[in-house]
């Protein structure tokens, strides 16, 4: 699209939103503060770096073959940079501990430090990338069915080991950024079948945690991340929705939501204002689940739609941090990063351009006819004219400007390798 038609088309959006007492101009403000966390798995299947890197476990899967997964850290950042040159603003890049540079040295996971971690730090700060990390249970000989919830004394200690070595990481990362570097724990831990052990578990994983965090660090911050059930795990989650909310609430931690980690009916959306109620800050892992939490290219549909919402209506944008996570192998991996963080900030753009004071104000007074038509009518108000300005604003590619870009790249670059 032309640029005069792309300003013409704001006017007119800038207008009509102002009617309904919005200011566009405010709002695009808002989306430059507005920073997503880039998940790097979505480039190379949730491979990693380790020179003996396993089959993916821990009951999550990639499906998909299309060809140019990124094979090495070169790669992998390349195709970074690649992705967030066609996304607006600013981003973070969110790291899994099997993500270090290793330089094809065996580092088992109880052996990583700093210095692992030195060169994305570097290339981070040199790309004006804000990092954030995870610890990593899946994808090792021994992840088995339980790490941090094990009874097997040995197996619990590497694990424990890893984790505060991972957060000791997080805490350089973000002493060298200057900033918080958000720490995110998921442990795949769970039984394929009935287990009768139940509380056990939980208690190791409560003893382990505990451990974990005795620690007090300034400039991480730390999160954890419950699941319904994994695949070959789906009788039993260790980690489940009660038991990570309880630890969280308990001892002031933060609370990942992952859309996929809920049973298919659940609202994940009507979670943030109970969860903000007791914790104090909230992460988000933005996916698309598929009948279960298959990791799905996030799109711009009512889950993320009403998730970026809530977080508006809360007034809680500055209580959350809003990461991405899903891994897609069946389609261009440059492509799903780009069409994802487009569509979680289109959510969130429509979710600061909705008219929230009258909607209130027709709640507040009892006018449900009121208030219903008026949600109807903010979905086809002109969100996208306020969004090809701000893509314009950002210097990235309008509309579907990014397609051939991404084409030519794959031209070049991915389908080579
Ligand atoms: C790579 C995983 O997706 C991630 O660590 C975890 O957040 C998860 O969502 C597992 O289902
Ligand atoms: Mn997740």
């Amino acid at each position: 699209m032309e640029t005069e038609k792309i300003l013409a088309a704001y006017e007119i959006a800038r207008e009509r939103y102002a009617e309904f007492g919005i200011d566009t101009e405010k709002v695009l403000e808002q989306m430059d503060g507005f920073h997503l966390s880039l998940h790097c798995w979505q480039a190379d299947d949730v491979v990693g770096f380790e020179p003996k890197a396993g089959a993916l476990s821990g009951g999550i899967q990639t499906t998909g073959n299309y060809p140019g997964r990124a094979r090495n850290i070169e790669e992998l950042r390349a195709d970074i940079l690649k992705a967030l040159s066609l996304i607006p603003g600013t981003h973070r890049l969110n790291l899994h501990a099997i993500y270090g540079d290793f330089q094809g040295k065996s580092v088992d996971r109880d052996e990583i430090t700093i210095e692992h971690f030195q060169s994305w730090i570097d290339w981070a700060l040199a790309n004006g990338i804000k990092l954030d990390f995870n610890s990593s249970s899946f994808s090792h000989p021994k992840s088995g069915n339980l790490s941090l919830s094990n009874p097997n004394e040995k197996i619990r200690r590497f694990w424990i080991e890893h984790t505060r070595r991972c957060r000791a990481i997080a805490e350089e990362i973000g002493k060298a950024q200057g900033d918080p570097c958000i720490f995110n724990l998921w442990v795949h831990d769970g039984s394929k079948d009935i287990t009768v052990n139940r509380y056990n578990y939980r208690r190791i994983f409560k003893e382990s945690l505990d451990e974990i965090f005795a620690v007090k660090y300034d400039n991480m911050k730390d999160c954890l991340e419950s699941k319904t059930f994994g695949i070959g795990l789906e009788s039993f989650t260790t980690g489940s929705l009660e038991f990570i909310v309880g630890y969280c609430v308990e001892n002031k931690k933060i609370y990942t939501i992952d859309t996929g980690h809920y049973h298919p009916l659940e609202d994940a959306a009507d979670k943030v204002s109970s969860m903000l109620l007791y914790i104090p800050e909230l992460m988000l892992h933005v996916t698309r689940g598929v009948r279960w939490d298959s990791d799905h290219v996030t799109i711009m549909e009512d889950p993320t739609l009403n998730l970026c919402k809530e977080i508006v209506r809360a007034d809680a944008l500055d209580r959350v941090h809003f990461g991405l996570d899903y891994f897609d192998a069946s389609i261009n991996r440059i492509g799903a990063y780009v069409i994802g963080a487009r569509a979680a900030q289109q959510s969130m753009l429509c979710a600061l351009l909705e008219p929230v004071e009258s909607l209130r104000d027709y709640e507040e007074n009892g006018h449900g006819f009121q208030r219903l038509a008026m949600l109807e009518i903010s979905k086809s108000l002109p969100w996208n004219a306020v969004w090809d300005m701000y893509c314009l604003r950002s210097g990235v590619p309008v509309c579907d400007k990014y397609i051939p870009v991404i084409e030519q790249y794959e031209a070049q670059v991915t389908s080579k390798r």
